[in-house]
């Protein structure tokens, strides 16, 4: 079997790991996608994590209701290390080694993130789960997992999003929208596909990274568009 792509970063979102609850982490889907994980890793694909924080706290949230947005975003960042230390311990559980590693230095809960602890751990063939985000406000953890995309050398960055791939609107406005099977950067950024933001898209574009769209609610999705399967839009040079 020939496995796409031998390096990846996966974006987990926050809202995904709420599976129907409305709100925090719903154990059984954080379960699910360590299983997915694990499944993906013993096709041989090196694999490092970034999660979401949508699921407890987004920054705009407080902005919107007049708060400080540096504030909110802060607290949006906070969230999604909770949500990392939830997937460490999911794939704990089934056997996977996982490391957690935050933008934002909290040296008693998990390791600093730096470049070259990043790679060391990855060599050493564990999941390198990457918590909040960027470390900066008016950033998303999509921007955030471009640049760890980068940083790690990776091949592509699989957004395990809502949606099964990009579609020519946003398909939970407009019913009929249509879905891409394979873009360029530079068309999602010309037609203003929003499934992604800005930024993150022009960084991949950037570093030629593929960024591979896809359903992170379908169990084994993940692995059958490894292995040449599966439903997804690639975006691609
Ligand atoms: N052109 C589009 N194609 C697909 N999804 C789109 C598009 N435009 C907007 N969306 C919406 O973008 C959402 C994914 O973006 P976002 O909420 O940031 O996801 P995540 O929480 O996974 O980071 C999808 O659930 C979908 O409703
Ligand atoms: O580099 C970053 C990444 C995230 N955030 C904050 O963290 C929240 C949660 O991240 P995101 O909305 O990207 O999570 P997802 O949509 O993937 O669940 C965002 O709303 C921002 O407030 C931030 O300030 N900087």
């Amino acid at each position: 079997m020939t496995i796409r792509f031998k390096r990846v970063l996966l974006k987990v979102s926050g809202e995904a790991l709420m599976g129907g609850q409305g709100f925090g982490i719903d154990v059984a889907v954080a379960d699910r996608i360590a299983g997915d994980i694990h499944e993906a890793k013993a096709l041989g694909v090196e694999i490092s994590v970034v999660v979401g924080g949508g699921n407890i706290f987004r920054g705009v949230a407080v902005a919107s209701k007049g708060g400080d947005r540096v504030t909110g975003d802060h607290m949006g960042m906070l969230a999604t290390v909770i949500n990392a230390l939830a997937l460490r311990t999911s794939l704990t559980k089934i056997g996977i080694d996982a490391v957690v590693l935050s933008a934002i230095p909290m040296p008693e809960i998990c390791e600093s993130f730096s470049q070259l602890v990043a790679l060391k751990h990855a060599e050493a063939g564990r999941v390198v789960i990457f918590a909040g985000g960027t470390g900066n406000p008016f950033f998303t953890t999509d921007s955030a997992a471009a640049l760890r995309a980068a940083e790690m050398g990776a091949t592509a960055l699989f957004k395990g999003t809502q949606v099964d791939g990009i579609y020519s609107a946003d398909p939970k406005l407009v019913p009929d929208a249509t879905r891409f099977d394979r873009l360029t950067h530079d068309e999602v950024l010309n037609k203003g596909l929003a499934v992604m933001d800005v930024t993150a898209v022009a960084l991949a574009r950037e570093n030629h990274i593929p960024i591979v769209v896809f359903s992170i609610h379908e169990k084994g999705e993940f692995s059958r568009i490894l292995s040449g399967g599966g439903r997804s839009t690639i975006v691609s040079d």
